[in-house]
């Protein structure tokens, strides 16, 4: 390699490097948009709004956010096209939209990403990643070693953690059951009795009943995640741990599990 090659391409290398050092600003970005529920607001003043008609609705307008704060998140954001933004013909503010990203963020859509963001970026979920390198020279689980237990144990005694990790379960649940109830329609038609193992707080097999009326419904998980779900038409919530014994049904359902 000529030296002006190599030299551009350890350059190039170090942006790299320095993009990824910083790439969990994106998530931290990401995850305040959410907090601050910035989509619902966009969505909620028709689909366009200014920084400060963002601003004034943030915590609903009880407090005065800080508009250069808000609008650095919005910078990044609009550079990673989660947002767009642009000039009003009539020459007015800027003017920020959403884009088909952030339409995944509203919270209160059918289908939405914004629990799920809250939980995985959340202080409790990032803590065991920087336990990667220990479990590569000693094996083991990384979330074990930040909290010296299994993220169910932790999430069973601490009520906050359970709704985030549930809530953030049951919004993917939802996007993914669409997909299942149109591809299996045969296979499920002859199930009259199926139990979802490690089922969080029922969603998906609550909608498979919904769709399979004679159809006998068990939601099977650990006892404090089923004590927190909803009582569907046609499910029975179970609590117990699988490695001991399951409910019996004709057949078993397990989606995303240890
Ligand atoms: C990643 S979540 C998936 C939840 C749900 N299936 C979904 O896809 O939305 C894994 C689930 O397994 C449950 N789980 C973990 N260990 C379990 C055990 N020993 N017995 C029963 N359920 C368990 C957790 O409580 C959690 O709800």
């Amino acid at each position: 390699m000529e030296r002006i090659e190599l030299d551009e391409a350890m350059l190039q290398g170090q942006a790299e490097i320095w993009r990824y050092m910083y790439s969990f600003a994106e998530a931290m970005a990401l995850k305040s948009a959410v907090e601050l529920r910035i989509a619902d607001i966009i969505h909620s003043n028709g689909g366009a709004a200014t920084l400060s008609q963002i601003a004034s609705c943030i915590n609903g307008g009880l407090t005065s956010p800080d508009i250069t704060s808000l609008a650095r998140i919005m910078r990044l954001l609009i550079r990673r096209k989660i947002f767009t933004v642009h000039h009003p013909s009539d020459g007015g503010d800027l003017l920020y939209d959403l884009t088909h990203s952030s339409r995944w963020l509203l919270h209160d859509s059918e289908q939405t990403l914004a629990p799920i963001v809250l939980m995985n970026n959340h202080t409790w979920q990032m803590a065991p990643w920087h336990y990667f390198s220990q479990c590569v020279k000693e094996g083991g689980i990384a979330f074990k070693k930040a909290y010296g237990c299994e993220l169910w144990d932790l999430a069973s005694r601490n009520p906050d953690l359970n709704k985030l990790f549930n809530d953030g379960m049951a919004c993917t649940a939802k996007i993914v059951t669409n997909a299942i109830l149109s591809s299996y329609k045969q296979g499920l038609s002859s199930i009259g009795s199926l139990v979802d193992v490690g089922g969080g707080t029922g969603g998906l097999i609550s909608e498979i009943v919904k769709t399979y009326p004679h159809m006998k419904g068990i939601n099977f998980d650990l006892p404090h995640v089923v004590s927190m779900a909803p009582s569907y038409n046609g499910v029975s919530n179970i609590g117990g741990d699988m490695f001991h014994a399951i409910p019996n049904a004709d057949a078993v359902i397990m989606k995303v599990l240890p």
